[in-house]
């Protein structure tokens, strides 16, 4: 059984993604990059992404992460954020320690495409 399956499937991923997502709506340091947007929206595009990169079926039919990330300049602390709260997240929904570091660790190999070096100047 691989990690995709460990994690619950498609059912399990999403629920654990909508979790993550009701954290990161109120979440001090990002919530503000949510406000205005179609949330129910983002949460599923996030959803099916999240599916498909960690061995689930290819719904997934978006922009690339690079490109859906640019404009909003996140930094390393962002991404930091993002992956204490999916550790949390996972941990609250009883997933293996184990099982944990390893989708945090496939979810970090995504920083160099999400994250904007700081100018050079
Ligand atoms: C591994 C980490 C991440 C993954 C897999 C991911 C995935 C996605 C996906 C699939 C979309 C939708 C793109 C589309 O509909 O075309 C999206 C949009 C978005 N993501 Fe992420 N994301 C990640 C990290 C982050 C972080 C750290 C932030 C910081 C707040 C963030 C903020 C956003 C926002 C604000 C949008 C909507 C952009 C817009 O529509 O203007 N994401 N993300």
């Amino acid at each position: 059984m691989g990690l995709y399956e460990r994690l619950g499937g498609e059912a399990g991923l999403d629920r654990a993604v909508r979790e993550l997502s009701d954290r990161i709506r109120v979440d001090p340091v990002l919530g503000r990059f949510f406000e205005d947007l179609d949330y129910d929206a983002i949460v599923q595009h996030r959803s099916d992404y999240l599916i498909a990169i960690l061995g689930g079926p290819e719904r997934y039919s978006g922009q690339g992460m690079r490109e859906a990330h640019r404009h909003l300049a996140l930094t390393d602390e962002h991404m930091d954020v993002f992956l204490q709260l999916v550790r949390n997240t996972l941990v609250d929904l009883d997933v293996s320690p184990l099982d944990v570091e390893a989708t945090v660790g496939q979810l970090d190999r995504l920083r160099p495409a999400l994250v904007i070096p700081p100018a050079e100047d």
